[in-house]
């Protein structure tokens, strides 16, 4: 099966436009001010509907949002899916997939294995998951540093649990991190960034290349005797 790619933080039609043309399966837009990537609920909201003129998946990413302002992203952006990057418990999961009727993908920051065990607890309860690295000390942002984790720690993961890779992949690891991981989908912000929260479209194509060539070279090793 190819390898789903969402691509996040996007804030221009041409960065949209580019990521359907080049088959990603989600478009992620973020709302959250300190970050360089965070686009207004308005523009998100014309930017989503470029993005599903396309034929893309549209994705809300927001940190500890409140009700008011995901009742707003939600009338206004109309996503199809919410992308839960803070500390959200159970509790606020469970009522905020009530209270919209949405998929919910929920973020867990790894650095240990440990760190695997937090999400135990909302097993059934969110649609999927995402990993991605924790974030360094005294950053601003719980997510989008560019920065990867260890990879081999997500064997020891339910087979079963639907989730997407994230943190600081590029066209250069995208391919060692899918061969440790069998990852079924993969989310890349930074790693397609010329500078913070400007998407280089030469850098989109590079990294779904690298996606298809991985797929392409175990395709030809299992093929081959
Ligand atoms: O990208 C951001 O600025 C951001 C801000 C707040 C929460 C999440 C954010 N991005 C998410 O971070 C990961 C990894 O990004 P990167 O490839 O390492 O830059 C990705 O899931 C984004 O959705």
């Amino acid at each position: 099966m190819k390898t789903r790619i969402k691509m996040c933080g996007l804030s221009t039609r041409e960065a949209v436009e580019r990521a359907a043309s080049l088959g990603a399966v989600w478009a992620g837009f973020i709302f959250f001010p300190k970050s360089p990537r965070h686009v207004t609920v308005a523009t998100a909201a014309d930017l989503a509907e470029v993005a599903r003129r396309a034929g893309l998946k549209t994705v809300a990413v927001t940190v500890d949002a409140d009700t008011e302002q995901l009742d707003r992203i939600v009338a206004e952006m109309k996503p199809d899916m919410l992308q839960l990057h803070g500390a959200e418990t159970v509790a606020q999961v469970r009522a905020v997939k009530a209270r919209h009727g949405l998929p919910v993908m929920k973020a867990f920051a790894i650095r240990e294995a440990a760190d695997l065990y937090a999400l135990r607890p909302y097993v059934g309860v969110a649609d999927m998951f995402l990993f991605d690295a924790k974030p360094p000390r005294g950053s601003d942002l719980p997510g989008g540093n560019g920065l990867s984790f260890d990879w081999r720690l997500l064997a020891a993961l339910d087979p079963g649990v639907d989730y997407m890779l994230s943190g600081g992949l590029t066209k250069d690891n995208v391919g060692e991190a899918l061969a440790l991981t069998g990852a079924g989908a993969v989310d890349i912000s930074s790693g397609i960034e010329r500078a913070p929260g400007i998407k280089d479209l030469d850098m989109m194509d590079g990294f779904v290349q690298a996606v298809r060539t991985y797929e392409d070279n175990r395709h030809a090793t299992a093929g081959s005797v």
